[in-house]
């Protein structure tokens, strides 16, 4: 077990109190991000007019972050942002927190209030990017805004990318700034991203919150199948056509799921390490996996993110076939996306696609593809996973079980994979399941989410300071 010194090394700790002005003025400014519509549509278009108001919103917004003389702004692909805080031991690894400023489209339709008006509703601020990832980016900037104004200096030195084309790979933004930093020769302890959550009822037997930290991201492949013929007359149509042949492909894939890796991820670690929270009978089947280890892992495929965190998930997402209405479709394509669970490779799934398939008539095209990101540390020795758990007990008391598991979507971190193996996603924010609202209509995240998120990057930022008996860099070991 890590032990904490209680003290900070020199400096007295800054307690995690805001006046009513600067909480009120907290929230306006993220309501200020989500007004700027700074949407990634797809690699040829994005609203770059957005992107760049945003980096003068910041800059307004945040004026003590751009007017210090430790921290370093700089502008890289055009609109990320990477900053430099210098701090003041250089015996210590500098650390990462990352973020992204682009989100995903929000057609009007079905929203409570416009989407990008981040109106205010009983408590919840509404719109994209309130939790995909404003919230982050904003939160992590308040919360140095306001060390800062207490004259906080770090010892530790630290980064934060912002990223401006995460929803569309991270190419431009965060892949251009860790080439950067990796030119300066930059190691890091950890990175931190978005990615997982506090959760509340998550499952009804759950008695309280849980905080999930993923330590490992699914891999992803986007894989075309297509199918061409000789087009005809639909009048006489032979026994089956493109889009027929390419259904019951897509059909084979549906039935037939990839198989249920149960066991061999982060998903029975995180149910061990969580027994005692779940009420009686549940707590007792998960002390005991190696005898209902078959009934809980068909008890995960029922739910579609524990399902997504047990096995290779399969999704066709895109369909195109036909050019009129009387004629046979010469060709019929559609675009599957999988995301690879931590024990499968992209070679793998691929082998395992076509052999589901079974059918010489569909052609396979991968147009991209990684393979799930390495597992991160949590043991005694991960600062980064380390100085999480701390500050989740810390900023939420009601939490009493800090678990590592897997993140089911990608985030802009596989990029920083060349300078740490020590990558954490985890979003210091409290959700219940009516909020689980990602990439869907009336996103949304409460006043008091938001707050306490800043309140965590802000203990956290001075936790990273606090000297960690036992921890490689701690530059005291010899006093002990
Ligand atoms: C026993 C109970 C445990 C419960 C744990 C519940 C935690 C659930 C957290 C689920 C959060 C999912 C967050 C995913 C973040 C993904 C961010 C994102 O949308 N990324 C895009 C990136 C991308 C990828 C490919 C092309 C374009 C963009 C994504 O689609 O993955
Ligand atoms: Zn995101
Ligand atoms: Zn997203």
């Amino acid at each position: 077990q890590v032990l904490w010194n209680t003290q900070l090394r020199d400096t007295s700790r800054i307690p995690s109190n805001f006046s009513r002005q600067e909480r009120m003025a907290t929230i306006e400014a993220l309501k200020g991000a989500i007004q700027i519509p700074t949407v990634s549509f797809s690699h040829e278009k994005s609203n770059t007019t957005a992107l760049a108001e945003f980096g003068e919103y910041i800059q307004r917004v945040f004026p003590t972050v751009f007017h210090t003389s430790f921290i370093k702004h700089e502008v890289v692909g055009n609109y990320s942002h990477l900053f430099t805080v210098q701090g003041s031991d250089p015996s210590l690894q500098p650390y990462l927190l990352l973020a992204h400023i682009d989100v995903v489209p929000a057609p009007e339709e079905g929203w409570e209030v416009p989407p990008f008006s981040g109106q205010e509703r009983d408590g919840f601020i509404y719109g994209r990017g309130t939790l995909d990832n404003k919230n982050s980016v904003m939160a992590i900037l308040q919360a140095l805004e306001l060390l800062l104004l207490r004259n906080y200096t770090p010892q530790r030195s630290f980064f934060i990318a912002l990223g401006h084309d995460e929803e569309i790979s991270g190419t431009d933004g965060a892949q251009k700034i860790s080439a950067l930093l990796q030119s300066r020769g930059v190691r890091l302890a950890f990175a931190v991203d978005e990615g997982s959550f506090v959760v509340d009822n998550f499952l009804p037997s759950l008695k309280k919150p849980i905080a999930i930290i993923a330590v490992s991201e699914k891999g992803a492949m986007d894989l075309m199948l297509r199918v061409n013929m000789t087009p005809g007359h639909s009048s006489a149509p032979p026994k089956e056509t493109t889009i027929s042949i390419l259904s019951a492909a897509i059909n084979q894939l549906q039935q037939n799921p990839m198989p249920n890796m149960f066991g061999r991820g982060q998903v029975k670690t995180m149910l061990q390490q969580l027994a005692g929270e779940f009420s009686s009978p549940i707590n007792i089947v998960l002390r005991n996996l190696w005898l209902f280890q078959p009934f809980v892992s068909r008890f995960l495929e029922k739910n579609p993110i524990t399902n997504a965190m047990i096995r290779t998930t399969v999704a066709p997402t895109v369909f195109q076939a036909g050019i009129k209405v009387n004629v046979i479709p010469p060709v019929a394509q559609a675009i599957i996306n999988f995301r690879i669970h931590p024990a499968q490779t992209v070679h793998e799934v691929l082998e395992l696609t076509k052999n589901i398939v079974a059918d010489d008539r569909v052609q396979f095209h991968v147009l991209r593809a990684f393979d799930p990101s390495p597992v991160s540390p949590t043991d005694d020795q991960a600062l980064g996973y380390q100085l999480l758990r701390h500050t989740i007990h810390a900023v939420f008391p009601e939490v009493s079980v800090v678990a590592p598991g897997t993140c089911i979507g990608n985030t802009d971190s596989r990029h920083y994979l060349n300078l740490t193996r020590g990558i954490y996603l985890f979003n210091p924010v409290l959700l219940k399941p009516a909020d689980f609202r990602i990439h869907g209509v009336n996103e949304r995240i409460s006043v008091q989410a938001y707050e306490t998120q800043v309140k965590f990057i802000f203990e956290f930022i001075q936790n990273a300071d606090m000297e960690l008996v036992g921890m490689p860099d701690s530059p005291h070991q010899h006093d002990l």
